[in-house]
């Protein structure tokens, strides 16, 4: 039989899941908590056969078991973490004030474990549950000890209870308004930590997404054409790169407006996307200039890419004047270059603008293969 690491030991007591490993490493933590108080308090009595300190000794045990599964079961179906803190700090304050009636002249002991269970419940509970759990544990405990003063004044003398009361609501009280503050701050650095989150997320959308578009920008372009050439790999396919133009742009932006011609430069991203495979980069180098990486594509491939990119623009729904009606439709040119190995990327997209030039001149609306 192999034997399982301590790494192993502790994912299978504990959970591979982070919330459920801290979770029940609190839990942990509280049952060596009460193992040693417990053991301490009542053990020599238990084991001499008192019936109280049995019975105190296997309630504990028992309890320290059953939330074991409960917590696993609890994170798995979703139960707010606040419903088992609670449960939790019930029966802490149960064990406690049971152990204070039985503990004898040792009970004043047990008082110092109740403020610690608010200490236990700060990262569960909001600080105005945290307050209400500690009113039920002052109400408990205060309801416990006089009822034991009033029936047992030689073994509870009031005096001595109304001391200790005092004594555990001071604590108590102090430490609830303390971890109430600890609970504001952390709700303060976890709203703090989610507004960085959404900012740097924004930053990088900004930082590499043209806004109009919604394609690449030209800043994270060249940062995928530098990739692209640190990456330069011969037994991989070719690499084709093309540089596409909106034809007759102008006239758009011109005789509808910019808002028309905006519109006409999301309609293009969109339709020149369609045409792309993962690994693929379209961008928007500069106006109505697009950039367009495809790795590992031969010249052939990459003309019947930019062909169907072609026939998509042409079937967009032609920019009509209002006044006139007249229809401008959109069309863009290209030029397209191959990129050799041994030549610096920027110079392979140097040949495919001058490739796109040649196409305007040729008449537009088409490929041209540097
Ligand atoms: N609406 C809009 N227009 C832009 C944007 N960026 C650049 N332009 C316009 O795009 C037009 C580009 O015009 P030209 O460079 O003359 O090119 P063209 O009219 O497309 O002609 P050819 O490229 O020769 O076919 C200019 O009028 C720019 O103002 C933009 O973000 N939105």
């Amino acid at each position: 039989m192999s034997l399982i690491s301590r790494h192993e030991a502790a994912r299978m007591l504990f959970g591979a899941d982070r919330k459920l490993h801290r979770m029940l490493q609190y839990w942990a933590g509280t049952a060596v908590m009460y193992t040693i108080v417990i053991g301490v308090m009542f053990g020599p009595r238990a084991l001499a056969g008192e019936p109280q300190a049995r019975a105190i000794c296997l309630y504990v045990a028992a309890g320290v078991a059953v939330f074991y599964p409960l917590v696993r079961i609890g994170v798995r179906i979703g139960l707010a973490p606040t419903i088992l803190a609670g449960l939790q700090g019930v029966f802490s304050i149960s064990c406690h004030v049971w152990g204070y009636s039985i503990a004898g002249p040792m009970r004043g002991a047990t008082l110092v474990g109740l403020p610690v269970i608010v200490v236990f419940c700060v990262f569960a509970l909001r600080p105005r549950q945290t307050l209400t759990l500690t009113a039920f544990n002052l109400a408990v405990m205060g309801g416990t000890m006089s009822w034991l003063a009033a029936h047992d004044p030689v073994h509870f003398p009031p005096a001595a209870e109304a001391v200790n009361f005092v004594f555990v609501a001071v604590a108590s009280l102090a430490v609830t308004l303390l971890t109430g503050e600890m609970s504001k701050l952390r709700a303060r650095l976890k709203t703090q930590k989610d507004e960085l989150l959404t900012a740097l997320d924004t930053i990088r959308t900004l930082a590499t997404i043209d806004e109009l578009t919604k394609l690449t920008n030209r800043r994270h372009m060249n940062e995928l054409l530098a990739q692209e050439e640190r990456r330069r790999d011969a037994a991989r396919g070719p690499t084709c790169i093309a540089v596409l133009d909106i034809d007759f742009f102008k006239r758009i932006n011109d005789s509808l407006g910019h808002a028309a011609g905006d519109s006409v430069l999301r309609d293009f991203a969109h339709a020149t996307r369609a045409e792309l495979r993962e690994g693929d980069a379209l961008a928007r180098w500069g106006g109505e200039e697009f950039l367009l990486m495809l790795p590992n594509t031969t010249p052939a491939n990459a003309r019947a890419v930019l062909e169907r990119m072609r026939e998509r623009v042409a079937a967009l729904a032609p920019a009509v004047e209002p006044c006139s009606g007249a229809e401008h439709r959109v069309s863009f040119s290209a030029g397209l270059s191959i990129w050799h190995p041994d030549e610096p990327i920027v110079e392979t997209v140097n040949r495919a603008d001058k490739a796109l030039y040649a196409a305007k001149a040729a008449g537009r609306n088409r490929v041209i293969e540097a």
